[in-house]
């Protein structure tokens, strides 16, 4: 087993590794790689150089090949993630909250807003219960709602809730009831149709009638519902014991007979979600500050991801200079699975319909500090908007950011508004740069020094500028990103002759050799 598949990697994508002559991970990718794999949002800082990019693209490219695979076999979708048919809606719920693929277990990280979920199945007539755990600290309102209801439980008329502060809330009247709870205590939810009350227990104890209904009320069906502030709570509806006896004539929500139970029309077809394969609707989107940095990241991408056949994962680089045509019959006719761009031909694509943020489930902003400085953050933040929050087959939205350094209060600013708990890996500082990479620090400024005019023909760049209008004496940010490169090119030529170091042989000496000059 090499290093890599320690980490997680598949062997395919290991192969692609050990083909690259890389024996171990560096530290920001033994540390990354797991937590992608795991499902996490992740925060990343390190020094320029120490393996950012493949430790967010290689979990990426993993998932994004077994949610492929798992598509083509037929294994994601609704009949097996949302089961059993009691569970709560993945699309009967607030954007903040995510419901677990079991449908059982919902969470919401989100500590300024309520977030509410119902469930799939609602019940008329008859006695019936089911228990809600409080799974982790937080604000909860456990209870019962029509589907009128709006999902803050208990601030309309539809709703009834009991609350973890020990209160009862029906159209926003919050009455003293019961005793407060919190994480670990089960509370039990009954419904009672036939005589509309609905009550609650605390850990088994019944705390007494908490709301009546009249008749006109028990017209509809009732459905679990919960709202949460930063918590989370765990359902049963009864497909396993119940930790505490419902009262005698009350029965598990679970068995209610088919004419009883009502379906949660909030939720078309939420029961029969499928993931799908869209051509337009990538699962992973990349956003890059600039065309090379977005070059750089595809060709690694490409690299990586060559073993793994039956699906190819099908990638776009979209960026401008490039035909936006092309672009779009791309998308059209091949598709893509992972797209890497940079912001405006990104948004270009997306206002013209011709890029869908359906299926997202990576939301990748790599030097986020820089996107933000550049006045990217309401295009950042729109894009997090139209991105489903659980995808159809039940996945949560996984957002990674890379930054020069995570305290910037711009970065830490949107990480808290866009991220759901993300795990900060801060190695920023830390000399992860190997002993045989030697730093040379030099002022480039092509404005200054104008011989990058005669250097075009000896400095080979990466050619990302080829289609441009590239020409000596033009001040365009196209030109000038050209110019540095030439000139960096130069001076590290110079740094070399000067102090003798030794340069592989793929590298820089002699200057007329293969090596292109980028601008990172
Ligand atoms: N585990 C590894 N073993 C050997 N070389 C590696 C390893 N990971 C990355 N590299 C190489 O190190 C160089 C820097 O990697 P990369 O560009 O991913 O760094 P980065 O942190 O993303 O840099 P930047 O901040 O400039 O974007 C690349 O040439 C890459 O091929």
């Amino acid at each position: 087993m090499t290093a890599f598949e320690e980490f997680g990697c598949l062997p395919e994508i290991s192969k692609a590794i050990d083909e690259l002559e890389w024996t171990l991970p560096t530290d920001i990718q033994a540390e990354g790689i797991p937590l992608v794999l795991g499902g996490g949002d992740v925060l990343m800082a390190a020094e320029t150089g120490s393996g950012k990019t493949a430790a967010f693209c290689l979990p990426i490219i993993q998932i994004v090949w077994e949610t492929l695979k798992d598509i083509e076999s037929g294994k994601t979708g609704g009949g097996t993630s949302v089961s059993p048919a009691w569970t709560m809606s993945i699309m009967d719920r607030g954007s903040a909250l995510a419901v677990a693929s079991d449908g059982l277990r919902v969470q919401s990280r989100e500590f300024k807003e309520w977030h509410g979920v119902r469930c799939t199945r609602g019940v008329s007539t008859g006695k019936w219960g089911y228990e809600a755990t409080v799974t982790d600290e937080g604000l909860c309102r456990v209870g019962w709602s029509t589907l009128q209801a709006n999902l803050d439980l208990g601030t309309d008329r539809f709703g009834f809730g009991f609350g973890g502060t020990g209160k009862k809330s029906n159209n926003k009247q919050f009455d003293n009831y019961g005793e407060p709870f919190g994480k670990s205590d089960v509370i039990t939810c009954l419904y009672d149709g036939d005589n509309g009350e609905i009550r609650f227990l605390k850990n088994g104890t019944d705390l007494g009638p908490a709301f009546k209904l009249n008749k006109q009320q028990l017209n509809t069906a009732y459905f679990p519902a919960v709202v949460l502030k930063n918590a989370e709570m765990s359902f049963n509806f009864g497909d396993k014991p119940f930790k505490h006896s419902l009262p005698p004539n009350y029965s598990p929500v679970i068995s209610a007979p088919k004419e009883k139970v009502s379906t949660n029309t909030n939720a078309q077809n939420s029961s029969s979600q499928t993931a799908k394969i869209i051509n337009n609707a990538p699962q992973a989107i990349i956003i890059e500050p600039s065309r090379e940095l977005a070059e750089q990241t595809y060709n690694q991408i490409r690299n990586f991801k060559k073993f793994l056949e039956s699906p190819k994962i099908r990638d776009l680089l979209v960026i401008g200079g490039v035909n936006v045509k092309e672009q779009i019959s791309f998308l059209q006719q091949t598709g893509a699975d992972i797209i890497v761009g940079t912001p405006g031909r990104l948004e270009d694509l997306i206002q013209g319909g011709y890029l869908s943020l359906a299926n997202c489930r990576f939301f990748v902003l790599d030097e986020a500090d820089g996107l933000l400085k550049q006045g990217y953050t309401d295009f950042i933040e729109r894009l997090h908007r139209q991105m489903p929050k659980i995808t159809a087959d039940g996945k949560r939205l996984q957002m990674i950011v890379c930054s020069a350094t995570l305290h910037a209060f711009e970065v830490k600013k949107m990480a808290e508004k866009l991220m759901h708990f993300p795990t900060w890996v801060d190695l920023k500082g830390e000399d992860a740069v190997p002993e045989t990479v030697h730093h040379v620090v030099v002022k480039v400024d092509p404005q200054q020094d104008k011989s990058w005019i005669t250097l075009r023909r000896r400095i080979p760049t990466d050619g990302v500028h080829a289609q441009d209008n590239v020409k000596p004496g033009m001040n365009t940010p196209e030109a000038l990103s050209e110019a540095v490169k030439l000139l960096k090119g130069e001076y590290c030529v110079r740094a070399i002759d000067e102090h003798k170091w030794s340069a592989p042989s793929s590298s820089v000496a002699p200057r007329t050799t293969a090596t292109t000059w980028k601008s990172t």
